[in-house]
C-alpha cells in the first residue's frame, strides 16, 4: 500500500496507523473492494479543533471515477500537545472477561459514517472515529485520577452512567480513585469532593435523579481547570445537555493550553433528545415510555365526559422529539404540537375548528404539545418571555396553561359550548425516574465507551451512537448546532398520516406575520437554528 502523505498545517503532524479502503461499484449489483495501489493525500487543516477535519481524499481511476472523498472528523489525542507521552500495553488484554473475545480492540482503521444512506455514487462522506478499546493506553491504573460531573436538568440514567464510569474504570483498568464533584461545574471550586468506589455506586442506578447532583450556571473554565491541576485531576468525564458540552469544549481547550495531562470526555445527556450527531439520547425511550401514563391518564378522564378536552404538556424546549413519539407510540392522541411546527387556533384549518369537529364526532379530543410549541403566542399574551434560567436558557412560558384557557375561553364565549378540561403537565415526574432496561444497557455503553476513550488518550470528545456504532465525536461538532425535529421529513409526516390532524402549513406564514414582529424579532434571536 502507497501512502503519501502531506501535512498542510504548521501543526505537528500525527500519521495515522489506518489504510483506508476504496470501494466503488461495478456493474449492476456487483461490489469490490480495493486496498492497495492508489495513491491517497492526507491533509492536516489549518484550526484542526473546530472541529479537526482530517481529509482523506483518494485519487483513484475506477471505472471513470476519477476521485472519491473519505473525510475523519477526528478527536484530539493527548500526545498532539504532550508528544512524548508514553503508551502502556491494554490491561484488558489480561482480562478475565475479555480472555476468549477475539477481537479485543478496535482496529484503528475503524471509522463510523455519519451517512449511511448513499447511493452509487456519493462522495464517501463524513466518518468518526469508532469507540471502544485500543491496543495502547497513556494512563497507568495507578496514575489515573478521574473526576464525574453532571450538570443540566435531570434525566432518566444520569445513575447509570455515573456507576458504569466507576466500575468501567476499575473492572477493565484496575482504576481506584475516581472523584465525584458535586452540584455541577461549580462543584469544582464550591464543594467538597466524593470518593466513588463500586461500592458506594453500585446501587444507584435504580434511583432517579443524579448521585452527584446538578446545576445551571455557575461554569468559569479557569476556576474549574486550575482546580482540576490542584486536584491532580487527570480524567475528566462530564455528562450533561448542550450547555454542558460547550462548557466541557472549554475546559478541552483551556486544558490544551496549558498543555497537562487530561482527558476530557463528554457523555451527552439530554431528555429533549436535541444534541445532534448522535442517534438518540439515554433516557429519550424511558422519557416517552413514562409519558404514556400522562397521556393513558388524559384520556380516560377526557373520554369519561362529555366534551372532554385532555391536554398533556410535555418537555421539548426547542425540539419537538418526545411529544412526536409519544404521540406516535400511542393511538389516542387526536394532535401533537411542537415548537418546529407553527400552529394557529382560529379559522379554516385552525386548531379551534379541528377540535371541534373532534368533539363532534368522539365526545373528546386529546392534545399533547411540546412545551416550546407555539411560543411566540404566549409571549405576545404575557408579555414576560425575556427571562432565562442560570445557565442562560430562556425561561418558556407555560403554553400548556395558555393553551386550556384559550380552547376553553373560545367554546365558552364564542362557540356557547360546554367543555370540560383536563390539563396534565407530567414534566418532573417523567424526569425523575429511573431508566428503563434498554436505557441502563445504552448508558453501560457509552459509560464503557468514554472510559476506553479517555485510557487510550483521546481528549476532547464526546462519545455517541452514529448509526447504531458508538463513536468518538469533536465536542464542537455536537453543539454547533441542535437536533430538531424535521416538518419536512417523512417522520413528521408519519404523526400527521397517524393522527390525521391540521399540517396547518398553509395558514401560519400569514398568522404568524400578524404576530407582533418585535416579538418574532426577539424570539428568532434566541432560537437555535434547526439542521
Ligand atoms: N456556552 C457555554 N460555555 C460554557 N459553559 C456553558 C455554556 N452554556 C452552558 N454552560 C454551562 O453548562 C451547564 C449546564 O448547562 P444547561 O444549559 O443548564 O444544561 P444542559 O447542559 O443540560 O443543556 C451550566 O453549568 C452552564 O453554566
Ligand atoms: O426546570 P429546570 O430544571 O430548569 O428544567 C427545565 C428544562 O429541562 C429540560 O427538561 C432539559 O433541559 P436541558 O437539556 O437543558 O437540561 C427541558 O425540557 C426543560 O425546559
Ligand atoms: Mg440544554
Amino acid at each position: 500500500m502507497e501512502l503519501s502523505l502531506s501535512n498542510s498545517s504548521s501543526f505537528r503532524f500525527r500519521r495515522y496507523d489506518f489504510v483506508p479502503r476504496l470501494h466503488s461499484f461495478s456493474g449492476l449489483g456487483s461490489f469490490h473492494t480495493f486496498s492497495s495501489n492508489k495513491s491517497i493525500s492526507v491533509r492536516r487543516p489549518l484550526i484542526w479543533r473546530q472541529p479537526r477535519l482530517l481529509r482523506i481524499k483518494a485519487q483513484t481511476a475506477i471505472d471513470g471515477n476519477s476521485s472519491d472523498d473519505f473525510i475523519i472528523e477526528d478527536v484530539p489525542h493527548l500526545t498532539y500537545f504532550l508528544p512524548d507521552l508514553p503508551s502502556y500495553t491494554n490491561p484488558l488484554k489480561r482480562s478475565q472477561a475479555y480472555a476468549i473475545v477475539k477481537k479485543t480492540f478496535v482496529n484503528p482503521e475503524d471509522m463510523v459514517a455519519k451517512e449511511i444512506i448513499v447511493q452509487k455514487d456519493s462522495p464517501r462522506g463524513i466518518h468518526f472515529r469508532r469507540a471502544g478499546p485500543r491496543e495502547k493506553v497513556f494512563f497507568t491504573p495507578e496514575e489515573v485520577r478521574a473526576c464525574i460531573v453532571t450538570c443540566g436538568g435531570l434525566c432518566p440514567g444520569i445513575n447509570t452512567v455515573i456507576r458504569e464510569i466507576v466500575c468501567g474504570l476499575k473492572n477493565m483498568y484496575g482504576v481506584d480513585d475516581v472523584l465525584g464533584i458535586q452540584g455541577g461545574y461549580s462543584g469544582f471550586y464550591s464543594k467538597n469532593t466524593l470518593n466513588l468506589t463500586t461500592k458506594v455506586v453500585n446501587d444507584i442506578h435504580k434511583r432517579g435523579g443524579t448521585f452527584l447532583q446538578t446545576s445551571r450556571g455557575g461554569h468559569d473554565t479557569k476556576k474549574i481547570v486550575d482546580n482540576i491541576q490542584d486536584r491532580g485531576i487527570n480524567q475528566v468525564y462530564i455528562i450533561g445537555g448542550d450547555g454542558t458540552q460547550k462548557g466541557a469544549a472549554a475546559i478541552y481547550k483551556e486544558v490544551e493550553k496549558r498543555g497537562i495531562k487530561v482527558a476530557v470526555a463528554g457523555i451527552p445527556k439530554t431528555i429533549d433528545n436535541d444534541i445532534a450527531v448522535i442517534d438518540k439520547s439515554f433516557g429519550f425511550d424511558t422519557a416517552v415510555e413514562e409519558a404514556q401514563r400522562a397521556i393513558n391518564a388524559a384520556h380516560v378522564e377526557a373520554e369519561s365526559v362529555e366534551n372532554g378536552v385532555g391536554i398533556v404538556k410535555l418537555m421539548g424546549r426547542y425540539s419537538g422529539f418526545i411529544a412526536m413519539l409519544a404521540t406516535l407510540g400511542n393511538r389516542d392522541v387526536d394532535c401533537c404540537l411542537i415548537p418546529e411546527s407553527p400552529f394557529y387556533l382560529e379559522g379554516p384549518g385552525g386548531l379551534y375548528e379541528y377540535v371541534e369537529q373532534q368533539l363532534k364526532e368522539n365526545r373528546h379530543v386529546l392534545i399533547v404539545l411540546a412545551e416550546g410549541a407555539g411560543q411566540e403566542y404566549v409571549a405576545q399574551s404575557m408579555q414576560a418571555f425575556q427571562e432565562k434560567d442560570a445557565s442562560g436558557n430562556r425561561l418558556l412560558l407555560d403554553v400548556g396553561l395558555w393553551l386550556t384557557q384559550h380552547i376553553k375561553d373560545h367554546f365558552t364565549n364564542v362557540r356557547k359550548m360546554t367543555i370540560n378540561m383536563k390539563y396534565i403537565d407530567p414534566t418532573y415526574m417523567i424526569r425523575a425516574i429511573p431508566s428503563n432496561a434498554s436505557d441502563n444497557i445504552y448508558c453501560t455503553l457509552l459509560a464503557q465507551s468514554a472510559v476506553h476513550g479517555a485510557m487510550a488518550g483521546f481528549t476532547g470528545f464526546t462519545v455517541g451512537p452514529v448509526n447504531s456504532r458508538h463513536a468518538y465525536i469533536p465536542i464542537n461538532r455536537v453543539t454547533e448546532t441542535t437536533n430538531t425535529v424535521n416538518i419536512t421529513g417523512r417522520m413528521w409526516a408519519r404523526l400527521l398520516a397517524s393522527t390525521n390532524q391540521p399540517s396547518f402549513v398553509h395558514h401560519c406564514q400569514t398568522v404568524r406575520e400578524k404576530v407582533d414582529k418585535q416579538t418574532i424579532d426577539a424570539i428568532n434571536n434566541m432560537q437555535i437554528n434547526s439542521i
